[in-house]
C-alpha cells in the first residue's frame, strides 16, 4: 500500500513570477525512506507544508496512508519534524515531551515510557532536566525529532532535518531514523540538499529543481541510468549544475 500519494500539486506563491510547483505528483510506498532532494528553493518546504496541511495548493491532491490529508485521522498517522523549532525553549527535554505528550493524548506512565526511550536513544538523557535554552542548534533538533514522533506515527515527514547540526547529532538523527524505519516499519519522507547522506540514508529519491520533479527511482537506478559515480554526478548531469549553485 502507498503511505503517500500526491497528485499534480501546483502552487505560486502571490507575486512570484514562477511556481513554487508545478505539476508535481509522487507516490510512495509504506515502509521506504525516501529523500526528497534538491536545491535551494527547489519547492521542497512548499511540498512538505502542503502535504501537511500547513499551506494549501492551487491544485492537487494529497492522501496519507489512503485518506485524503485533510481528514482527521492524519494528525495520527502523520508526524512532522519541522525546520524551526516547535519546542519550548524555558523548558526542560522533559517538560517539552511530556506537554507534547499530554497534547497527543497519550497515558502517562506509556508516555514516560516512550519519553525515557526517546532521551536515551537519541542521547539526551544527561541533559533531560536542563532548560533548551543553554543548548546547540543539533540537542534541539534532537528534541525537535522526539517531539514529532511521541505519538508513533506511520508516516514521518522531516524537512532538512541534519542542516546546521554537530557531527554527533547529525549521527544520533541519522541512526535513529534508520532504527525507527526497520523496527517499526515507518515510512520516513525527509528533504536534503545532502546527496551523500540521502545516498546512505534513502532506498528511494526524488530530484526537484524549480517546482518540477525531476527524477524518481532508488540511488543505485538512477546512478546506473545517468552513468554517474553518485547521486551528485546523477543531479549535476540531471540539470548542467551542482546542487550548491
Ligand atoms: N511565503 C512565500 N512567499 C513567496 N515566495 C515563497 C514563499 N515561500 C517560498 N517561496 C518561494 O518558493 C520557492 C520554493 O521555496 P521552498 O522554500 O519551498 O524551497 P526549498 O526547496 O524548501 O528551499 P530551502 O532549502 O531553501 O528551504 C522559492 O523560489 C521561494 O523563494
Amino acid at each position: 500500500m502507498e503511505a503517500l500519494v500526491a497528485e499534480h500539486i501546483s502552487k505560486s506563491y502571490p507575486g512570484s513570477e514562477h511556481p513554487a510547483l508545478d505539476n508535481v505528483s509522487l507516490s510512495i510506498q509504506q515502509g521506504d525512506i525516501v529523500g526528497i532532494l534538491g536545491p535551494n528553493g527547489a519547492g521542497k518546504t512548499t511540498l512538505i507544508s502542503i502535504i501537511c496541511g500547513l499551506i494549501r495548493a492551487d491544485s492537487g491532491k494529497v492522501f496519507v496512508m489512503g485518506e485524503p490529508n485533510s481528514s482527521p485521522q492524519t494528525k495520527y498517522t502523520l508526524g512532522v519534524v519541522p525546520q524551526e523549532y516547535a519546542l519550548y525553549f524555558d523548558m526542560t527535554p522533559q517538560e517539552n515531551l511530556r506537554y507534547f505528550g499530554k497534547m497527543w493524548g497519550i497515558p502517562g506512565k506509556l508516555l514516560q515510557e516512550r519519553i525515557d526511550m526517546l532521551l536515551q536513544v537519541l542521547g539526551l538523557e544527561n541533559v533531560k532536566n536542563k532548560k533548551l535554552k543553554t543548548f546547540s542548534g543539533g540537542m534541539k533538533r534532537r528534541i525537535n525529532l522526539a517531539a514529532s514522533i511521541l505519538n508513533n506515527p506511520k508516516v514521518l515527514i522531516l524537512d532538512e532535518p541534519t542542516v546546521g547540526v554537530d557531527v554527533q547529532s547529525r549521527a544520533a538523527i541519522i541512526d535513529y531514523l534508520k532504527k525507527l524505519n526497520r523496527e517499526q516499519g515507518t515510512t520516513i519522507i525527509y528533504t536534503s540538499h545532502l546527496l551523500a547522506e540521502a545516498q546512505e540514508l534513502c532506498n528511494q529519491v526524488r530530484i526537484i529543481e524549480q517546482g518540477k520533479l525531476l527524477e524518481t527511482g532508488s540511488p543505485d537506478e538512477l546512478i546506473q541510468k545517468y552513468e554517474a559515480a553518485n547521486l551528485e554526478e546523477v543531479f549535476l548531469k540531471l540539470t548542467g549544475k551542482t546542487i550548491r549553485n
